[in-house]
């Protein structure tokens, strides 16, 4: 079995010893087992996490009565919730809530409160002496048969077991000066006559000791041998419990022991004999409860006052420092009553805010563990190897293990959990002298942080204490609660061996340390100024971190268990009184050099002070001064953002509205597009029907227009008139048909001598029908032309209108009302046009018309002048062309004749020659077509404009 595989066993329930006490090895209830031990919590006062389920199983839980008075408010089993329920690992970060507290009696007093433990009761509810209770009877015989003094016991509770007498040891510690004495009994052993009071040594006898600021009627025994008192520094209490042995009752051994818990005096009669007197000296019948009023209560309130305070059980395997340490669900030990106290303290003072964390160590084999570390898991799943903690010091701290688990606790249940969480992962195993023996140190640290609050307005019992924070310092101070590993003879286990060779090394090494602080004390007091002499703190891990509590930095209670009487055999017998012998000198060294200085701890601002950096509350009011600037902050930024909401949510809108106007735009200059796409297409289309019809009769192409034209060219020869170009009727400028010279035919050189035009005239002798033909198609010409205009207008004031209405609504903002003038400009400059195009228009009507009633004069008069000649209808058709032709030039459209200009002349009377009739006509309907062109051109882009301007 490995070292670090100690078997734990089971725990059971260990209740008073009710019959004979059987001889050592006692048989403890514990069963040693060959694996990993460790303490079930059943028996033990404090229950586990783990196992509470099997403590509730196996034993029955604790459940004090009202009546059951030892720890009224300490919780037991039955309210202690399974640690489930708090992950392992995990620290609150909450301050303590005063409410949660156990309430104390109502009587006690808040300065000197009287422990809450000081009446005990049975669990059946019968308030009874505890320490009748818990003593076994056989010690009481013991006593009464050696004593043979009446037992006046104070039904009131432990307080009552003090004693009366102004010279009985009164814990000044406890405070219970007042207590009343009714317990004179002691148990006193025959002693040889020669042995002495003290031992060889000198005497072991110990003072009392004082806290700074207790009064000198508390030092009660500061009259005894070698009182530090005088020096009024000494703050450090010496405590030897006796354990009770039923099996030797009648032994030697037993008979040369005195124990005297009156005068706080054990004595022996054997050899090296002598009295050891200490602060106090618990008989076989005191209770846990009586221990912890005696020897720690005191300590506890100051370390909640801000000194720091040590408490460790230091003896001999089995005699009880487990026992007295955390104590049973019946008999609750130091550890449970402390947190007990600690709470109500907290309840108590209202003035003051406090936080509480919670550290658990163990040293085993000069190797520190974190009992609350939990199981560590390497990468594989499989048990891994916890953190090295080391000891660190600084001025602040002092010596301190790290890194160290601390957990922040609420609540005494709370508090008792996580220790006995501890609890069960320390090492203990079965030896020869105890069944479920320790086999490390283990140290509990309670660090107590308080702040003072601002008392809330008289009568206001609901204030609000927290925001009733004085912004005061952080006070930091430490209860150390130390159960030692008992010193052993060699055991028969190789692992045995090693772990006793480990903790009997370390429990010298804090002899040693001890036993010299007072040669330290005198070597100072002769080298002042000539530096420290040598302490070996540094020899164990143990006196290491005991440094700053033995070295004088804190108030200490020390308590010794030992074990008087033998079980059984000599050599055990002599075992035992040697081992106890040792513990009572260790004891009285300890007494007497050790000197405390302690000193209440500052209060800390923020990072200075004696708490420094590492006190919570400080951190925690930081931490919360800067989540609440966070939150004003955030809050001011809200307001912020929410505004910058708004402007953004504008933002974006107009940006979608702008977005939504362009894809608009676009739409619309597609539809534009699309629109002009029609148009030119309906204009290539009309162009195309244009240059059809001039193939048809009005150009003079070198194919068929040529020769209809010829043909047409025939009216020349009977005289008719050469009609003006007419073509197109979509030009909106004035029809002036400008006088051609020739450009297409150099065969017609004349002009308007038009001598070829008669010929050819003449040639075709159809001028008349050619004309019609000519007139005719004009007509067609400009009746299409007319429709194409009027589908132009159409499509043009439909777009503009749409353009108008769209754009100006998604430019209006963007351009300012200043540009409405412009569109309305450009709107009415359009209708203007538009009305010009019309007028235009109608005069090319009235043009036609012009024309047709020439043509149909003409066409009379060559009906009536058939008796005559040709020419002269076509003269007179002629002069009366010319006339229209002035007419039509008086209304707007310049037509210029081109014919012969004196009527007279033959030549007069003819027609244009039928070539340049046809040039003019192809001249005029070129010029209608790219005036028609133009203005369309126009009319689109004008259309066009306002919204290339809106993009
Ligand atoms: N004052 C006492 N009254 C009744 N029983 C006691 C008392 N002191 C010790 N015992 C019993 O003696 C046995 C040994 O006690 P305990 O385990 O506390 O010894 P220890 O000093 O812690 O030993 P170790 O150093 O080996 O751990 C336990 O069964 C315990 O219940």
């Amino acid at each position: 079995m490995s070292g670090n595989t100690l078997p734990r066993p089971s725990r059971p329930s260990i209740a008073p010893p009710s019959g004979p006490l059987p001889s050592l090895p006692v048989a403890k209830t514990r069963n040693s087992t060959a694996g990993p031990a460790s303490r079930v919590p059943s028996s033990s006062f404090l229950p586990s996490a783990a196992a509470s389920n099997r403590a509730v199983s196996s034993s029955p839980a604790y459940r004090p009565s009202p009546k059951h008075n030892t720890s009224p408010s300490v919780p037991t089993l039955a309210n202690v919730s399974p640690a489930g329920s708090l992950p392992v690992g995990k620290s609150l970060r909450k301050t303590v809530s005063i409410g949660a507290f156990p309430q104390p009696p109502r009587h006690m007093a808040r300065s000197n409160p009287a422990s809450p433990l000081s009446t005990s009761s049975t669990p059946s509810g019968e308030t009874v002496n505890q320490r009748m209770s818990s003593a076994p009877k056989v010690s009481l015989h013991s006593r009464d048969s050696s004593l043979k003094k009446p037992r006046t016991s104070n039904i009131g509770g432990a307080r009552g077991l003090l004693p009366k007498s102004p010279l009985a040891p009164t814990s000044f510690l406890n405070g219970s000066v007042d207590s009343v004495a009714v317990d004179t009994s002691h148990l006193s052993l025959p002693s040889p006559p020669q042995s002495r009071n003290s031992s060889p040594q000198g005497s072991y006898a110990t003072s009392a000791t004082t806290f700074e600021d207790i009064d000198d009627e508390s030092r009660g025994r500061s009259e005894t041998k070698n009182s530090s008192s005088k020096d009024g520094k000494g703050n450090v209490i010496v405590s030897v419990r006796v354990r009770p042995d039923v099996g030797a009752k009648d032994s030697k051994q037993e008979m040369e022991w005195g124990v005297d818990n009156k005068r706080a005096l054990v004595s022996y009669r054997g050899r090296e004999g002598g009295d050891y007197v200490y602060d106090n000296v618990f008989d076989t019948q005191d209770n846990n409860a009586r221990v912890y009023d005696a020897a720690a209560k005191r300590l506890v309130r100051r370390v909640m006052e801000g000194y720091h305070g040590t408490v460790f059980a230091y003896g001999m395997t089995g005699t009880g420092k487990t026992f007295s340490m955390q104590g049973t669900a019946t008999n609750p030990g130091v550890i449970p009553l402390a947190i007990t106290d600690i709470f109500s303290y907290i309840r108590e003072t209202p003035y003051r805010e406090f936080l509480l964390r919670v550290s658990y160590l163990e040293i085993y084999n000069e190797k520190i563990n974190d009992l609350l570390a939990g199981p560590v898991m390497s990468a594989n799943g499989q048990p891994g190897q916890q953190e090295e903690i080391k000891l660190r010091e600084d001025s602040k701290r002092g010596v301190y293990a790290t890194p160290l688990k601390e957990e922040i606790v609420q609540s005494p249940t709370q508090l008792l959990r996580v220790i006995a969480r501890g609890d069960n992962a320390r090492r203990v195993a079965g030896t020869q002298f105890n069944a479920h023996s320790s086999r490390s140190h283990a140290v509990v640290q309670i660090v107590v942080e308080s702040r003072e609050r601002a008392p809330g307005p008289v009568g206001d019992t609901n204030h609000n204490k927290r925001s009733a924070v004085v912004p005061g310092g952080v006070r930091v101070s430490t209860l150390s609660l130390i159960d030692l590993a008992g010193s052993e003879k060699a055991a028969d286990e190789k692992v045995r061996r090693t772990e006793g060779a480990h903790i009997n090394k370390s429990l010298l090494t804090l002899g040693t340390v001890i036993g010299r602080l007072a040669s330290d004390k005198e070597k100072a007091e002769k080298n002042k100024g000539k530096g420290d002499t040598h302490l070996p703190y540094r020899d164990s891990k143990l006196t290491r971190l005991l440094q700053p509590a033995l070295s004088g930095n804190s108030l200490v209670s020390i308590l010794c268990t030992i074990q008087i009487g033998a079980s059984g055999s000599t050599a055990a017998a002599s075992n035992h009184t040697g081992e106890t012998l040792n513990t009572l000198k260790f004891a009285s060294r300890a007494k007497n050099n050790i000197v405390s200085h302690a000193k209440k701890a500052d209060e800390s601002m923020g990072t200075g002070g004696d708490a420094g950096s590492r006190a919570l509350l400080d951190r925690y009011r930081l931490e919360i001064q800067e989540l609440k600037k966070q939150l004003e902050g955030g809050k001011a930024k809200e307001t912020k953002e929410e505004y910058g909401d708004e402007l953004q949510r504008d933002r974006e809108e107009e940006r979608a509205r702008e977005l939504e106007d362009r894809q608009r735009h676009h739409e619309q200059i597609l539809e534009m597009q699309l629109a002009r796409t029609a148009l030119k297409e309906r204009i290539e289309h009309l162009n195309r029907l244009i240059l059809s019809s001039k193939s048809l009769g009005v150009n003079n192409s070198p194919s068929f227009s040529s020769l209809s034209f010829h043909r047409g060219s025939v009216f020349s020869n009977t005289g008719d008139m050469r009609p003006s170009s007419i073509r197109s009727c979509a030009s909106h400028a004035t029809l002036e048909v400008p006088r051609t010279s020739h450009s297409h035919h150099s065969s017609a050189p004349h002009g308007l001598d038009g001598s070829e035009e008669d010929d050819s005239v003449g040639e075709n002798g159809d001028g008349s029908a050619s004309q019609g033909a000519q007139i005719h198609a004009l007509q067609a010409d400009l009746a299409d032309r007319n429709r194409y205009i009027t589908t132009l207008e159409k499509r043009l004031l439909q777009a503009r209108r749409s353009s108008h209405s769209r754009v100006s609504m998604s430019i209006r903002d963007k351009l300012g009302s200043s540009e409405d003038g412009g569109l309305l400009a450009t709107i009415a400059e359009r209708d203007a046009e538009i009305s010009s195009l019309r007028a235009q228009l109608e005069d090319k009507e009235r043009m036609i018309a012009a024309l047709t009633s020439a043509r149909k004069k003409n066409e009379n008069a060559h009906d009536v002048g058939s008796d005559g000649s040709p020419g002269s209808r076509r003269t007179s058709m002629y002069r009366r062309s010319n006339s229209e032709g002035s007419s039509i030039r008086a209304s707007g459209v310049s037509l210029v004749a081109k014919g012969p200009t004196s009527p007279t002349s033959p030549k007069p009377f003819l027609p244009p020659p039928s070539n340049n009739t046809g040039k003019n006509i192809e001249e005029m309907t070129r010029m209608l077509d790219e005036m028609i062109t133009g203005r369309v051109d126009r009319a689109r882009r004008s259309s066009l404009m306002p919204v290339s301007e809106g993009r």
